[in-house]
């Protein structure tokens, strides 16, 4: 059956190539305004390109973190894309101190600016890096399980998600030596730093991925 997938519009993210991607794969995409649309969503999408700080505005201006939080918690699944993985954590240290949506714990930080071997290591972190599975996960009912090994993915970013908890990593990057959170979930939602509708057929895959995702049970939603 056709998955109908929505996107929350809040006037910061490139609604465009995500919509294409989703609808490629085969997903009837709507666009989400208001608490209403996200109320009667099934599949959602938080993208995002941009400053956290503005992003949360953009939702706040809405009154939409409130329905997302509640999206959440009614365990439907809920991705979120670069800036919109950023918004999923507590909060962003990105120019301040900018509180999040908190639905995966972690706190937003600049990545580092030094690579491990001491060279200068430029930002935005701007191209395409191999995305690392974490050994002790049960790759069957995620997002990546059809997903080549260390296949390459597509980011631009200056900062990115540390996680309270390592449990909700599901996949890393390495930049400058650094581990860079890449696919983080907890629950029915998750978050790539990366964009999966700019990063081919692996991208496509890992959309294709999202799609098969259903509600959990309620009482599993921690
Ligand atoms: N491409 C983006 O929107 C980047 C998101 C965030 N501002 C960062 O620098 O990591």
């Amino acid at each position: 059956m056709k998955k109908t997938v929505t996107i929350i519009d809040y006037g910061v993210g490139n609604l465009l190539s995500v919509t294409r991607a989703f609808e490629h794969c085969g997903a009837t995409v709507k666009l989400a305004h208001d608490a209403y649309d996200i109320e009667r969503a099934s599949h959602l999408i938080l993208p995002g390109v941009g400053a956290f700080a503005d992003g949360m505005q953009g939702l706040r201006d809405r009154d939409l973190v409130e329905p997302i939080r509640r999206y959440a918690a009614s365990g439907r699944p809920l991705m979120g894309i670069c800036l919109g993985m950023q918004m999923l954590a507590t909060a962003s240290e990105e120019f301040g101190e900018h509180e999040g949506l908190n639905l995966i714990p972690g706190r937003v930080r600049a990545i580092p600016r030094v690579a491990v071997d001491g060279s200068a290591l430029k930002t935005p972190h701007i191209g395409w890096s191999p995305l690392y599975k974490q050994a002790q996960v049960d790759w069957t009912d995620t997002i990546l399980a059809d997903t080549v090994l260390e296949s390459s993915v597509y980011l631009v970013h200056s900062f990115a998600v540390e996680l309270d908890d390592s449990a909700d990593l599901l996949s890393h990057c390495v930049y400058g030596g650094h581990r860079i959170s890449a696919v983080i979930r907890r629950n029915s939602v998750v978050g790539c730093q990366f964009h999966p509708e700019k990063s081919g057929p692996v991208g496509l895959k890992i959309i294709a991925g999202f799609l098969t995702q259903d509600e959990l049970d309620r009482a599993s939603v921690t």
